[in-house]
């Protein structure tokens, strides 16, 4: 298994390029379900999770082409469902990324029936999928839990309806969505999820004939059309991947200018690096951050769903904040086993006490590099972090969870002049 070795201590100089956001591209790729023309999506990632939803779509029959990325378009992903094959996502892929589970609304809306495997828990959390099935049988969805699987059909089309989701979800609100578009009549979905990923699934929808207004608000008014054409859509660029190496800049107090990406997507994080001493600009194509010659300083997070703070960013921030000045309290709201990293950064010499759902962070000085791993790709990509301005030597393991979410790591730290190197223990063919 390959790993990441780092040596810190330098303060990173230099321009990375974003790429396309993991989480929306996992969405727009099973809006392809919803029409038989050619859905094509630029700028879009090449990550193991797009391989992953790729290898799910092409096992029920959609043409899938991955272009690789030598236009400005960036990687163009081909989708064609002119000729499915197989309604069922079946366990093995399913287990292997949540996001599977994102096919469901889209078959059972335009084929009228799916069999897609529970995802199940995963090291962050328990992270059930009630409130996706819920909003489908308000649509007239039968649902049915059997053998490990979700077995959901609809005689005919499914039916507008109004469905309040009980607790804001990403996931849901896009099966949802995916679904209503095709309902016949109108759908009112309300407390849904604002993040830019639900916003640039809705605007692809419309771009292919979807009604769909309220998009970036609580509530989502769809009135359901009879068929939806093909589009070419840009994936908007990942705010995750924008936070991560805002924060590489931070915690290394150095500064990078981040292109291909937007201030607007990242407000939340921007607002606390700034309360922490670090500045944010806007630059042409995206924004700077300077952390040097700044004393960063400990600012409390609480995770919320957008316009929050993301808990996609929790773990990052919690590596700076160990190296701030001061004390910080952050709190997981999202996800009840969010803290996966807090023993490997303590191993770095971190000090972090656990109280429920937060943890005080107190600053240190400087962290000393050491052997990690963590059990999901946030926790892995603080480690790096960490490892970044660590002293000395600083191995990560289980590196395949970093693949899942970002594209050319190590070499885009390298650009900017981090020690960093991926060690492969794969022997050459
Ligand atoms: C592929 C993708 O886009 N993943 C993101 C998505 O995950 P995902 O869509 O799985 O996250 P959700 O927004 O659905 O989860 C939010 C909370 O709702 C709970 N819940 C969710 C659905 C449900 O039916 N019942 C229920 O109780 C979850 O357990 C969690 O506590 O949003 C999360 C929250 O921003 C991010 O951390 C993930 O990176
Ligand atoms: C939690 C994440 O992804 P997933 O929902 O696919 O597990 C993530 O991107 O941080």
């Amino acid at each position: 298994m390959d790993r990441i070795r780092l040596v810190g201590g330098t303060a990173l100089d230099g321009t990375v390029r974003i790429g396309g956001a993991k989480n929306a591209a996992l969405a727009l790729m099973p809006v392809s379900l919803l029409t038989d023309q050619t859905v094509s999506l630029t700028n879009c990632p090449d990550l193991a999770d797009i391989r992953t939803m790729a290898a799910l779509l092409e096992h029920m029959g959609v043409g899938v082409s991955l272009n690789d990325a030598t236009s400005s378009a960036g990687r163009v992903v081909d989708l064609n469902a002119g000729s499915l094959k197989d309604t069922t996502a079946p366990y093995d892929l399913v287990r292997r990324m949540r996001a599977s589970i994102l096919v469901l609304g889209p078959l059972v809306a335009r084929h009228g029936q799916a069999r897609v495997s529970l995802p199940g828990g995963c090291a962050i959390g328990t992270r059930p999928v009630d409130l996706h099935l819920k909003a489908l049988e308000a649509l007239g969805a039968e649902i049915d839990l059997r053998e490990g699987y979700v077995h959901a059909r609809v005689k005919g089309r499914l039916k507008g309806a109004r469905f309040e989701f009980p607790k804001v979800t990403v996931g849901g609100t896009e099966n949802a969505l995916m679904a209503a578009v095709l309902a016949e009549g109108e759908t009112l979905l309300d407390n849904v999820a604002r993040e830019p990923e639900i916003i640039d699934l809705g605007r692809c929808l419309q771009s292919m004939g979807a009604d769909i207004e309220g998009l970036g608000t609580p509530t989502l008014r769809v009135r359901g059309v009879a068929s939806l054409s093909g589009t070419r859509h840009a994936v908007v660029p990942d705010r995750i991947e924008t936070g991560t190496y805002a924060l590489a800049a931070a915690i290394t107090r150095g500064r990078l200018t981040l292109t291909g990406t937007r201030l607007e997507l990242v407000e939340s994080l921007v607002d606390h690096l700034r309360r922490a001493g670090v500045r944010v600009n806007r630059a042409d194509g995206g924004l700077e951050v300077d952390a040097r010659g700044a004393p960063v300083v400990g600012v409390d997070v609480i995770t919320e769903p957008f316009p929050g703070f993301p808990t996609d960013m929790q773990a990052q921030w919690m590596a700076l904040m160990a190296t701030a000045e001061g004390a910080s309290m952050i709190t997981e709201n999202i996800f009840e086993n969010r803290f996966m990293h807090v023993p490997e950064l303590m191993r770095m010499g971190a000090d972090i006490n656990i109280h429920g759902g937060s943890a005080i962070v107190r600053g240190v000085s400087r962290l000393s590099g050491a052997p990690v791993m963590a059990t999901d790709l946030r926790a892995s990509v603080c480690l790096v972090l960490a490892g970044l301005a660590a002293e000395g030597e600083t191995i990560v393991n289980r590196v395949y969870h970093l693949d899942r979410g970002y594209e050319c790591l190590e070499a885009k730290l390298a650009a900017c002049g981090a020690q960093v190197e991926r060690l492969s223990d794969r022997k050459p063919a």
